[in-house]
């Protein structure tokens, strides 16, 4: 009481709120602790009065203190480099004057106790701490070297450090009792040998009354409590101590490495060292590899995979709690069930096997008593504990990838380009202080629910609240603005439940942000778990695990949020993920990025396939340009039978795509074609129909061709996320956006607005049905810069001058050049028969197969006929009624006045092709010449190359693409 009348602020006038504090702290430490989590004017004004405290010091104090907080911070400085690296931590964070005076007390009783250090001054020390605890004096210095390391280690720690002091000084006093009892129970009359060689005065004082009832009272109770004192230190609930002893005779045995060589690890140590190929048996299975491709071989189909989804699972995350009653098995219990199930003595292992305990690990906060049940300690149990950053291992390097066709060598970037993040912290002051803040609230409200753990991501920390059985969740969600008021923050979010358990979520800011740097999420266990090249670092979530994601699942993705919401770092952490898992073989790049800024830094890379186009008009011709890509190659998949472009890929590598007979075509496997867009709004501006319908298309389509598009805005408005192009990109991931309407737009529902900005986003891949949290990976300029020059020296962009060139307007007679006759007769043919088939052409006209197929891109260009539909006849779009005057505007004469509407309609037909699959007229010209650029003409025999002459659209076999 007294140091709080000094330290109150003087002459403030404020004698009544400094009563208030001491009220307050009178409550225990939850209500402290509450206090501090509201934070502002209590820990300010606490602060404050430090540096008075400091003032009153004697300069002698002041020294030593500072000389034993030097010699502290030197020592502490080393052991937090023991093993593990932690010696980053902050200074503010520290306790190493703590530390050092549990060291310096372990190393002196271990001078006399361990060492038999005499001495007047030894003596006196040993009579005292041997007289007081007996023999178990041998066993302090080991403990107070324990409280020495964590204090070092995890001074953060403070439960966790408290918990174990307390279980020491129970271990302690049991220890002596027992000592007692086992030295033969001496009295104070014998001499104090008699007590030194057994418990000491301690034991004496614990034992002797209790064994005066009978000696085993003492034994037992003492017993027992030293047994729960080994619990408390080691944090081992009583339904866990079956698991950890067999987890540690396990570990012994080196049954657990085993385990590891039957489960995931064991594919990942075979990607460092490159096993011989002939194990697969033993690894664990992985459909898709490089480019998708199963790894099972040709027999093995892109569409062969159930459930696909975007997100690279981590199969090392806890799952869902297990309800109770049922708990999972440990992977130990795993391994022994596999080598048991290996050796036919029982079944494989089953997913959860029923059993009747739990997985909890209760950790006791003081103080902080569970709402409804009075006096009930509220266990705090880091749900999720958070995955320590990952150790700087290399990023392995793919040595199949590295030549590229042409026989060039191509070397990955070096993962140590992007240096490793902070240390994430697994619990922190503050997080106790929020837990003790919601049970306060809960029980204000006389709310029967219990805040039963927390998982701390990088940004927020997730708070988990179990309700007691007949407690309505809404009396919880209801609190959410006295949530708020209690925590000091505007920005809480409730979930409710937390997909996959029966508890409510509440997610609070952390004051303590941490960045989740890219090189740590690509060195995550989850992005070496699979060598697709079109794999991104997406961040970390709200449970401290490595979001990473396949670009080419997603397969087309919308990222939006308001200004400085963190889409740009987005982006820039996709492009680098790309450039540093990917050669420009296997993946190529279309930027576009009217701002003129954001993705200067790429201008260059090999993976461009075009400059980078800032020119908004442009960007919509590079989009039409996209559509003829995907038609091309989607000829090539139809011409071939392949469904998917990994197929044909894969078949193209297995030399099973053969050129047509007298091609000189060479055919290469196709790259993914990554289309990012950084923002969209300025390209809706200009040409908002076209660049719809080139998006529409494309997303409609391109999955298939291994075309992917992500597009970004900071405008998530219905003008420019339209309904259409919503319902095409299913992939969201959305920053803070300003409000809830733009949230809806974005993810159909609200919850972006609440988000705190900075790489703070909601992903919601492709097929998920709620929106994850997570924080944004971080790539900084200097590693961007790095790891882009470094692919600059590995190869010069090689751009193709077709994709944002201004689409030459051809005449249409230069267009048609010699053919408008049978071009003309084409048209007669196809719209009086209204049969759209290339064969029929062929026959009818006697031309060969090219000839055909060129004159029916020409009708179809012209709005005669619709887009290819694979092996069927097209559709014909213009009546006979209408001839007429259709073959009147292609001679360019004048429509008959009678067909004026009709001439309309064709060329709106011309626009709808762009929709619907086909060209718009002027960019006919373009999409022949670039066919002829890109390809060797099949300059065709009547019968269709590649065996497919029997095709109804058998043109498209006379153009061939080459892949490059
Ligand atoms: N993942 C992240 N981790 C840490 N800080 C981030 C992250 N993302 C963004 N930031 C911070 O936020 C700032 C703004 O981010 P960014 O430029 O990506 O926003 P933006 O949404 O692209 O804004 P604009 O639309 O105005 O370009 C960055 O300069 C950086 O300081």
């Amino acid at each position: 009481m007294a140091t709080r009348t000094t330290s109150a602020p003087k002459g403030t006038g404020r004698g009544s709120s400094g009563s208030k504090a001491g009220s307050s702290t009178g409550r225990g430490t939850g209500s402290t602790a509450s206090k501090a989590a509201r934070g502002g004017s209590s820990s300010t004004a606490r602060t404050r009065q430090l540096p008075a405290v400091e003032h009153h010091q004697p300069w002698l104090l002041r020294v030593v203190g500072g000389a034993w907080l030097g010699v502290g911070h030197l020592v502490g400085g080393g052991v937090r480099r023991i093993g593990h690296d932690v010696s980053d931590l902050p200074a503010e964070d520290r306790r190493d004057g703590a530390a050092l005076f549990n060291l310096a007390l372990g190393i002196f009783i271990a001078t006399f106790a361990w060492w038999g250090l005499t001495g007047w001054f030894p003596d006196a020390v040993y009579a005292v701490v041997n007289g007081t605890f007996g023999w178990i004096s041998l066993l302090l210095p080991l403990m107070l070297f324990v409280c020495a390391f964590r204090l070092f280690r995890q001074p953060s720690d403070g439960r966790g450090n408290n918990r174990v002091g307390i279980g020491f000084l129970i271990m302690t006093f049991a220890g002596c009792g027992l000592a007692h009892i086992l030295g033969g129970q001496p009295t104070v009359a014998d001499g104090f040998d008699g007590l030194r060689k057994a418990g000491g005065m301690l034991g004496f004082l614990a034992a002797a009354p209790l064994a005066a009832i009978h000696p085993a009272v003492p034994a037992g109770l003492y017993g027992l409590l030293a047994f729960i004192s080994l619990l408390i230190i080691t944090a081992t609930p009583f339904t866990a101590i079956p698991r950890r002893l067999r987890g540690a005779y396990e570990h012994l045995m080196g049954i657990d490495l085993m385990d590891q060589e039957h489960s995931g690890d064991a594919h990942d140590r075979s990607y460092l060292e490159r096993p011989a190929p002939a194990a697969p048996k033993k690894k664990k299975r992985k459909l898709f590899g490089k480019n998708g491709e199963s790894e099972a071989g040709l027999e093995g189909y892109v569409g062969d995979e159930a459930f696909e989804h975007a997100v690279i699972d981590d199969d090392e995350r806890e799952p869902a709690r297990p309800a109770p009653g049922v708990r999972r098995p440990t992977q130990a219990e795993i391994a022994v069930e596999k080598i048991k199930a290996a050796q036919g003595l029982g079944p494989a292992p089953q997913a959860s096997p029923p059993e009747n305990a739990t997985e909890a690990i209760p950790l006791v906060i003081p103080g902080a008593a569970a709402p409804g049940k009075p006096g009930a300690a509220a266990p705090t149990v880091p749900s999720n504990p958070v995955a320590p950053a990952p150790p700087p291992v290399p990023i392995p390097q793919r040595t199949e990838q590295l030549s590229l066709a042409g026989d060039v060598t191509y070397t990955l970037p070096a993962s140590d380009y992007l240096t490793p993040g902070s240390i994430p912290k697994e619990r922190t002051e503050a997080n106790d202080a929020v837990v003790a803040a919601l049970t306060d609230t809960l029980t204000q409200f006389n709310v029967d629910a219990t805040v039963t753990g927390f998982s701390r991501g990088p940004t927020v920390t997730r708070y988990e609240i179990e309700l007691s059985p007949g407690t309505k969740v809404e009396r919880v969600t209801a609190l959410s603005k006295n949530i708020s008021y209690a925590v000091a923050s505007s920005d809480v979010r409730i979930l409710s439940p937390i997909p996959g358990k029966s508890a409510i979520g509440i997610e609070i800011p952390n004051t303590d942000r941490e960045t989740v740097s890219l090189g740590d999420v690509l060195r995550s266990q989850n992005a070496r778990r699979t060598d697709h090249p079109m794999v991104m670092g997406v961040g970390k979530d709200v449970e401290g695990g490595y979001v990473v994601a396949n670009l080419a699942k997603m397969p087309h993705l919308l990222v939006a949020g308001a200004t400085g919401a963190g889409k740009s770092s987005f982006v820039n952490s996709m492009i680098t993920s790309i450039l540093m898992r990917a050669t420009p073989d296997e993946v190529r790049m279309v930027m576009v990025d009217p701002k003129r800024v954001e993705l200067t830094a790429y201008e260059g890379v090999p993976h461009l396939i075009t400059p980078i186009i800032t020119n908004p008009k442009k960007a919509a011709e590079a989009l039409q340009w996209v559509v003829r890509e995907m038609d091309a190659r989607y000829d090539d998949l139809a011409n071939y039978g392949f469904k998917h472009i990994d197929d044909f890929n894969k078949a193209v590598r297995a030399g099973k795509v053969q050129p047509p007979v007298d091609s000189k075509r060479v055919i290469r496997p196709y790259p993914y074609l990554l289309v990012i867009v950084d923002e969209l709004a300025d390209l809706m501006m200009v040409a908002p129909r076209d660049v719809e319908d080139s998006i529409v298309r494309i997303t409609q389509l391109a999955r298939a061709a291994g075309i992917h598009l992500v597009l970004a805005t900071q405008r998530p408005s219905v003008d420019v996320v339209t309904g259409l192009i919503k319902a095409n990109v299913p992939s969201r991931m959305a920053f803070a956006t300003s409000s809830v309407t733009d949230s809806r737009v974005v993810l159909d529902q609200p919850g972006a607005e609440k988000l705190i900005g900075q790489g703070d986003a909601l992903f919601l891949p492709m097929g998920a049905s709620k929106a994850m949290r997570v924080q944004g990976a971080w790539v900084t300029e200097s590693e961007i810069h790095k790891v882009v020059e470094h692919v600059k020296g590995q190869l010069q962009a090689t751009y193709r001058d077709d994709v944002a060139a201004e689409a030459p307007k051809k005449q249409i007679d230069d267009d048609i050049g010699d053919d408008l006759e049978v071009l003309l007769q084409a048209t007669e043919l196809v719209v009086t028969t209204q049969f759209g088939s290339t064969s029929m052409l062929q026959r009818k006209l006697r031309v060969g197969f090219a000839k055909a197929g060129r004159l029916m891109d020409l009708l179809e260009s012209r709005g005669v006929v619709g887009p290819s539909e694979g092996s069927k006849a097209r559709d014909v779009l213009v009546k006979p009624d209408d001839l007429a005057a259709v073959l009147a505007a292609m001679k360019g004469q004048e429509a008959p006045a009678a067909a004026d509407s009709q001439t309309a309609a064709l060329s709106d037909n011309a626009n709808a092709n762009i929709a619907q699959g086909g060209y718009a007229e002027d960019l006919v010209a373009a999409d022949l010449d670039n066919r002829k650029q890109n390809v060797e003409y099949y300059d065709g025999s009547d019968s269709a190359p590649g065996g497919h002459g029997d095709d109804e659209d058998g043109s498209e076999d006379a153009w061939s693409l080459t892949g490059r």
